[in-house]
């Protein structure tokens, strides 16, 4: 048993010395990419979403595939930050869902920013504060987010990617038990998200709306022997908060999807996709016309969401997402002839699909 165990070490300390030298001559490899690219952007989503799909093609186990990827995230967020340590926006504080988007896409070593409103998001991004943004667009639950649609609309930012993140939910509290809880705070997104399980686990308690789930656990430690908040485990960890129930979320496959905002047209990584919004003319037919040029050109449409243009009353804009990137022929030819149907579009992005 203690040889063997030796004889085990001895190998991975070896391996590890290869991992070493491996790593960091792939981290002199980044840099002198870096001086090769000088001023252009350091950032390159097609390019590291090719490395990762690589990895996870090419993937013998016995590290599961998600494994593979993160440690290929990480890897590639430190080679980059030797590039140019990157600032990226979200809405905190920290301990928010949002900031595990940041870090499942960017690794850890980027400067994360956070910010009081998805609003302040935008500004900072666009004011060159961060290089990018990161902000919740849907939840597979709770449906659309509204306020991100209308900023994307008035924004210059383009769509750089997007990020899925399975959201689990925890009740969180210093009160004695469930049967003391007079009121939970969350975000509304996070309280619709849990009312199933708040029907019947907590039917009397009064449910608050709270800007973020992390204001929501402050908010619930003012008054911590009759209340709770709804929030993730690293929330939790952060405030030091007992969690009293886990996985309180009424889907379990509940996912709430990002979308990372900047500066920047992303080139095609060879499995993308596009992100547009438009609006249709105010007659019969118009929103089908609309939709013709993508079935003529066979380009998938994955989203539509409708929302209030904001221009006059019961007036919509549509957001799409479709298959491919809009440099793709058959994208572009179905673009064009959706310019000409509609009147008005904006294409925010192309971007790599994530899963
Ligand atoms: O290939 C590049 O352009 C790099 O800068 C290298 C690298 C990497 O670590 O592989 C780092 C940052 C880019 O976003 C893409 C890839």
């Amino acid at each position: 048993m203690g040889e063997e165990l030796k004889e085990y070490r001895g190998q991975i300390d070896r391996i590890d010395d290869d991992l070493l030298r491996l790593l960091n001559q792939r981290a002199a490899l980044a840099r002198k990419i870096g001086h090769v690219k000088g001023e252009s952007t350091v950032l390159r989503p097609e390019r590291e979403a090719q490395i990762l799909q690589r990895m996870v093609r090419n993937n013998p186990g016995p590290l599961p595939d998600q494994s593979i990827t993160q440690l290929f995230v990480e890897i590639m967020s430190h080679c980059r930050a030797l590039e140019t340590q990157l600032c990226v926006a979200y809405l905190g504080p920290s301990g928010t869902f949002s900031q595990e988007a940041v870090e499942k896409r960017f690794g850890h070593a980027v400067l994360g920013k956070p910010c009081n409103s998805i609003d302040d998001v935008f500004h900072t991004v666009e004011s060159g504060k961060a290089n990018y943004g990161v902000v919740p667009v849907e939840n597979s639950t709770e449906g659309a987010i509204g306020r991100t649609l209308d900023l994307l609309l008035q924004s210059h930012l383009k769509v750089c990617g997007e990020v899925m993140l399975p959201v689990h939910q925890c009740l969180i509290s210093r009160a004695a038990g469930l049967s003391a809880i007079k009121r939970v705070f969350s975000h509304a997104q996070s309280l619709g998200q849990c009312q199933s399980w708040l029907n019947t686990h907590l039917p009397a308690a009064e449910r608050i709306a709270a800007g973020s789930n992390t204001q929501a656990i402050l908010l619930s430690l003012e008054k911590h022997a009759d209340s709770a908040a709804i929030a993730g485990v690293m929330a939790a960890a952060n405030y030091d908060v007992p969690v009293l129930a886990e996985n309180i979320e009424d889907d379990p496959r509940n996912t709430t999807r990002f979308l990372v905002i900047g500066d920047q047209e992303v080139a095609p990584s060879g499995k993308d996709k596009t992100s547009l919004v438009m609006s249709a003319p105010n007659r019969s037919g118009a929103v089908y016309d609309l939709l013709a040029p993508l079935a003529r050109h066979d380009v998938s449409m994955t989203r539509l969401e409708s929302r209030p243009a904001r221009s006059g009353i019961w007036e919509y804009v549509f957001f799409l997402d479709i298959e491919g990137h809009q440099l793709e022929p058959k994208v572009a030819l179905a673009l064009d002839e959706l310019r000409q149907a509609a009147a008005f579009v904006k294409t925010l992005g192309s971007y790599p699909v994530t899963t």
